[in-house]
């Protein structure tokens, strides 16, 4: 070899991430201890060039977004006044980080989307560092490489000192934790990662409600997931095709296997970026089984790709007779799970005694181990248990219709039908209502249960045979949230109660806030008779362990 071939190998060696290579050689069974008080950990740098000093040009920030989650939490964490005096003086998205600058933190707090924040040393003045994969008390050595307005993104390096009374890194199961952005909390009991998500619920009301103190109930406890590992049932991992040179010249000839080059995985933490993964363990058996040989097939493809592919590994039931909506619905006497990549496939999912069928690219809860719970929960928020006192007014009958707006392809309006005599759902995927048409006559349900495709709002022009006295609302909306016409809407009808669920407790938050506050303002300017709600409960449901995610929950119910 010659010295100058000898010499690009190790400047080549030097550059990969040490921390990446030993990761790929290491068995995905074995708990690794990724980070100790004293390790470094090289890292990808971002292909973003230097913003240091340099103003931001200002687009409008999405209420209950993830950046609009982040930027309040700063807010909260630097005190208001100093991010006004920051805005007035015109340096709010000045950083005194450069990019790439290494800084020692130490970690004040966890954010709702399970980073730490940590005040910059105070000879920086006041601002904030966001890392991933740190816990509070932790210091921390970490290395800027995004600026926003007030805050800095930083990778971690090293941990100095650990919070050892929370962090055990014998948990984690996850040879990529510490650099893929899927779970952040595998280092964590399972009970502190569901009191981090019930205090990510009390947050969210606290700064987006804008209801008083009074006007929000007590959060309970996090309900836990069944299943903390193998539990979710659709992954897509994703890939680039041969970058534009090693397309021109095809494969090598002495190449064997996988490219070095090609990625077939996740996002790295915190960029576009995508890590090669063998094996995810928050997905089920089914799923990392059907995960391996795929990989093996897109390596020997690869050459004839010429654009990124987006993969889907749905876990179903196995369909007797093949897996299209028409197939015959006779069931074996087991469950046989098989893995279905194709978008436009159909996937079964059991729920109860209750079957789903769903197209494998729309819309279903991701983790089925979970379902029986938040449909029990759901069931018994309209139908509350009687208590032994008695009552000091008398109840309101209880609801005999269900509408189940944004109803995908029939969870809540299926699983809750035996309790009603009516019910009826909306959703905007023509899809998913085809299917769950299909699911109503899968589970002999068809006589009482309608679904027709729309926005949300207009299932309230459809129910004017509900009474709304005795009719519940089951409202799911996506992150987003709703909009102003539903909840508008929501409010000329009235639902006896009504059960927002949401994976976005932000948006939930805002929403709720609303409807209590209109229902309210509505009863005082002469709208006696209709009543306001109340925020009777709330709480979270872990539909997604090891992550920071949390699906909640809330009860409301209209008062006189
Ligand atoms: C979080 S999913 C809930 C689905 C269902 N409740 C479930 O648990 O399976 C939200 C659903 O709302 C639908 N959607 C989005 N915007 C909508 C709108 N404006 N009106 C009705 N449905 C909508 C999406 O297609 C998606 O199926």
């Amino acid at each position: 070899m010659s010295v100058v071939l000898q010499w690009c190998m190790r400047r080549i060696l030097a550059l990969l991430p040490r921390h990446h290579i030993l990761m790929e050689t290491r068995p995905i069974s074995s708990p690794q201890p990724l980070l100790q008080p004293g390790d470094k950990r090289p890292r990808l740098e971002s292909p973003l060039p230097p913003k240091r000093g340099k103003k931001k040009k200002k687009t409008p920030v999405e209420s209950g977004s993830s950046e609009d989650v982040i930027s309040r939490e700063v807010v909260a964490l630097l005190g208001k006044e100093v991010v006004d005096k920051a805005e007035a003086d015109g340096n709010e998205w000045e950083s005194p980080f450069g990019f790439r600058e290494e800084v020692e933190l130490t970690v004040s707090s966890i954010s709702s989307s399970g980073e730490g924040l940590a005040l910059a040393p105070s000879s920086k003045g006041a601002w904030v560092v966001v890392v991933p994969f740190v816990l509070p008390g932790e210091v921390i050595r970490a290395r800027i490489y995004r600026q926003a307005k007030m805050y800095s993104f930083a990778d971690l390096i090293s941990l100095e000192v650990s919070n050892s009374e929370l962090r055990d890194m014998n948990r984690v199961k996850c040879k990529y934790f510490g650099t893929c952005a899927g779970c952040q909390y595998q280092m964590l009991s399972y009970e502190t990662q569901l009191n981090l998500k019930r205090n990510v619920v009390v947050k969210a009301y606290q700064n987006y409600s804008n209801l008083p103190e009074s006007g929000i109930p007590a959060i309970q406890p996090t309900i836990p997931s069944p299943l903390q590992y193998g539990y979710r049932t659709k992954i897509t991992p994703h890939f680039e095709p041969p970058p534009k040179k090693v397309q021109k010249q095809g494969p090598s000839t002495s190449e064997e296997g996988k490219p070095p080059w090609l990625k077939i995985g996740f996002n790295q933490t915190g960029r576009r970026v995508v890590m090669d993964i063998e094996e995810c363990p928050i997905a089920t058996p089914v799923l990392n089984e059907t995960y391996a040989p795929m990989r093996d097939n897109i390596a020997k493809e690869i050459y004839k790709y010429k654009k990124g592919v987006s993969l889907l590994l749905r876990d179903s039931l196995e369909i007797p007779g093949g897996n299209s909506p028409t197939a015959t619905t006779q069931l074996g006497d087991k469950d046989n799970h098989v893995c279905i990549t194709d978008h436009k496939a159909t996937v079964r999912e059991r729920v109860g005694d209750l079957l789903f069928d769903y197209q494998a690219g729309s819309f279903f809860q991701n983790n089925n181990s979970v379902l029986g719970p938040l449909t029990s929960y759901v069931r018994d928020a309209i139908f509350p248990p009687a208590t032994s006192d008695p009552p000091s007014t008398t109840p309101p009958p209880p609801p005999t219709h269900l509408v189940d707006a944004y109803c995908g392809a029939g969870l809540f309006a299926l699983t809750l039908a035996a309790h009603f005599t009516k019910v009826a759902g909306i959703e905007l995927s023509a899809d998913s209502i085809r299917f769950a048409t299909h699911n109503a006559e899968l589970n002999g349900l068809a006589h009482k249960v309608s679904f027709r495709a729309g926005d949300a709002a207009q299932i309230f022009d459809a129910v004017g045979d509900f009474p709304p006295e005795r009719t519940a609302l089951v409202v799911d909306p996506p992150r987003k949230g709703c909009d102003e016409a539903f909840v508008r809407q929501l409010l000329a009808f009235r639902a006896q109660t009504v059960v927002y669920v949401s994976c976005n407790v932000h948006t939930q938050a805002r929403d709720v806030g609303q409807i209590v506050s209109w229902s309210a303002e509505e009863t005082a300017v002469g709208g006696e008779g209709k009543g306001k709600y109340v925020l009777e409960s709330l709480r979270g449901f872990d539909l997604f362990p090891q992550t920071a995610h949390v699906e909640s929950v809330a009860v409301l119910r209209l008062v006189s």
